[in-house]
């Protein structure tokens, strides 16, 4: 079992951590999380579950195999630095956070550590993030094979040249978000054709499963799938007219074109920074 530190204890630590436990890939004395400054949240996580929180950074390096780097990028020069100097060399680093090179994170510990640069997304929460690994120049078959080990326990993981992360980041780690507009919108539009929320929840969220699973499950393309639920002249056809109308395939790559652009910018504008 391996002992696991978080550097960073938000939404991301959070999903990693009930993945990982409920998988029981490691024991909750294994874990041990730190923040900034929030100690709602470090009791929120240690009474929800049961692991260890510090704020001592020499006790939340000491006994980790693997340093998760979950803070945002724009605090990655910050987090980095305050636990460098505890930071030794065989322990392996993974960075979750979006466009932060791995060149940048060894320039800050001023170490060779193995790194994996990682992007998961929410739904580690319930083991179905779709994750991505990359290694660096330190990191070897070993360590990418344990990056694999320990997010295939969370969900599905494609390992990746870390060139491709920021394009993962806009389709996969983004990705949640754009499903759960989608929802939100679904569910503005039953409401105003009359359907009370308690009717309309269950039906949306089947529709969304039904339509996943039908995606995983059928070897038809997701165009053929579409033109099956397209009775000419019907109520389907109507409906997509209407998004073509408001250019929604444009807009869904146009969407995730900018949200890779952004991680690439955040790359570039917080690896500036020493
Ligand atoms: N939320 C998401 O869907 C995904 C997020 N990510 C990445 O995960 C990382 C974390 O994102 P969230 O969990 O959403 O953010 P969050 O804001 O919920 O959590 C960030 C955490 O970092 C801590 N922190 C900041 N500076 C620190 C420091 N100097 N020392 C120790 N802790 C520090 C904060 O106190 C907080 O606990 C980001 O880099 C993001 O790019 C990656 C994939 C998906
Ligand atoms: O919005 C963000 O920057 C992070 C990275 C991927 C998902 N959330």
């Amino acid at each position: 079992m391996k002992k696991i530190s978080f550097l960073g204890a938000g939404s991301m630590a959070e999903a990693m951590i009930s993945g990982l436990l409920q998988a029981q890939i490691c024991t909750k004395e294994g874990i041990v999380a730190t923040n900034r400054s929030n100690d709602e949240q470090l009791m929120y996580l240690h009474e929800t579950y049961g692991i260890n929180t510090t704020r001592n950074k020499r006790d939340f390096i000491q006994d980790a195999d693997i340093i998760v780097l979950a803070c945002k990028p724009k605090d990655a020069s910050s987090g980095v630095s305050s636990i460098c100097e505890y930071v030794q060399e065989h322990q392996l680093i993974i960075s979750v956070m979006a466009g932060i090179p791995t060149s940048y994170i060894t320039q800050l510990l001023g170490k060779n550590n193995p790194i994996i640069r990682v992007m998961p997304n929410t739904s580690a929460t319930i083991g179905k993030s779709a994750t991505a690994i990359s290694a660096s120049l330190h990191a070897n078959e070993e360590h990418v094979a344990l990056a694999h080990t320990l997010f295939t326990t969370i969900g599905v993981v494609q390992t990746v040249e870390e060139n491709d992360l920021d394009a993962v980041t806009g389709l996969s780690g983004s990705g949640p978000a754009y499903v759960y507009y989608l929802v939100e919108a679904m569910e503005k539009a039953a409401q105003e054709i009359g359907l009370d929320h308690q009717t309309a929840k269950p039906l949306i969220l089947q529709t969304i499963i039904g339509a996943a699973e039908m995606l995983k499950h059928s070897q038809k393309h997701p165009s053929i799938l579409r033109k099956e639920v397209t009775s000419q002249g019907g109520t389907t056809e109507a409906g997509i007219a209407t998004l073509q109308q408001y250019n929604y395939e444009e807009a869904m790559i146009a969407c995730i074109k900018n949200a890779t652009k952004r991680s690439k910018e955040m790359g570039e504008v917080y690896s500036k920074e020493k």
